[in-house]
């Protein structure tokens, strides 16, 4: 079995497959190295034999995972690393070490499944764009804050904008101009990171014209997913990336 982790800013993305067969066994979401450890104790007959992940947090917090895995389960860890080119695609970063490395696993899961020019969209915690030509070069891209940021900086430097997480949910149903504190923020930076969308789509197309494949991943993926009707919605994009960065013989 194998074990790969997306280590975001938030939260860890995990999940477990059956070794080659690449049949999903479990997966989660969590937002500690420790619930990701309770996680794990909890799966019956959990044999690993591989483990490979991503992560965006510092090094140190990466090493602390990655040593605990290895503790706990006896696995050796495999990190993606940055690079140059890989797989056709070349960082477009001016350091490429620099680029994070979520964006170029999602980078290098895009341009294999497009096999052409794509514009990769990632809406997590950060929200960011990535540009790939037809040839594999890496145009550049764009970071800008995502859903949890906007309305988290709208909360803390206000004093009248509080509510809560169910109110927020049931917000989203509509699009309408909000009638009350929650519709107006929530629908308010809804419609910020759809207008991101139609931007971006608008570049790629001045770019490629009509010939480029759009994707979307990301925690909130599906609440911008109306933007762009034919963008191809992969919530694994980034593990896609992973298994392509760090194979196992
Ligand atoms: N099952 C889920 N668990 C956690 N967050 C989810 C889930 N489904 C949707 N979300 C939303 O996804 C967003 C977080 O996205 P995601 O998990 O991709 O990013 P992250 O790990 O926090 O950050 P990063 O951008 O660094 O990867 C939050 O707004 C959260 O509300
Ligand atoms: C932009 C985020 C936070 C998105 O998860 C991550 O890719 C990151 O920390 N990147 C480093 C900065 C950069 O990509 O330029
Ligand atoms: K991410």
């Amino acid at each position: 079995m194998i074990l790969e982790l997306d280590c975001g800013n938030s939260f860890i993305k995990w999940r477990v497959l059956k070794a080659k067969a690449v049949a999903l066994m479990a997966e989660g979401v969590v937002d500690s190295d420790q619930a990701l450890l309770e996680s794990l104790r909890g799966l019956d007959g959990l044999a690993l034999s591989n483990c490979r992940l991503v992560s965006v947090r510092t090094v140190e917090e990466t090493v602390a995972l990655t040593a605990m895995l290895e503790r706990e389960f006896g696995v050796t860890v495999v990190c993606a690393k940055s690079a140059r080119e890989m797989s056709g695609v070349k960082n477009g970063y001016e350091d490429y070490e620099r680029l994070g490395l979520d964006r170029w696993l999602a980078m290098l899961g895009g341009f294999h499944l497009a096999n052409g020019a794509c514009l990769v969209l990632d809406f997590g915690t950060a929200v960011t764009a990535d540009f790939i030509a037809a040839d594999g070069e890496h145009l550049g891209g764009f970071i800008c804050p995502g859903m949890p940021l906007m309305r988290n900086q709208l909360r803390t430097h206000t004093r009248k904008i509080r509510y809560g997480d169910l109110a927020a949910e049931r917000a989203l149903a509509s699009q309408a101009p909000g009638r009350t504190t929650v519709e107006a923020v929530e629908r308010g930076c809804s419609l910020m990171l759809k207008g991101f969308v139609l931007t971006q789509l608008e570049m790629a197309r001045a770019y490629w014209g009509q010939d480029f494949t759009v994707f979307i991943t990301g925690g909130d993926a599906e609440l911008v997913a109306g933007a762009a009707p034919d963008a191809r919605i992969v919530p694994d994009l980034v593990f896609v990336g992973l298994a392509m960065a760090c194979p196992f013989s």
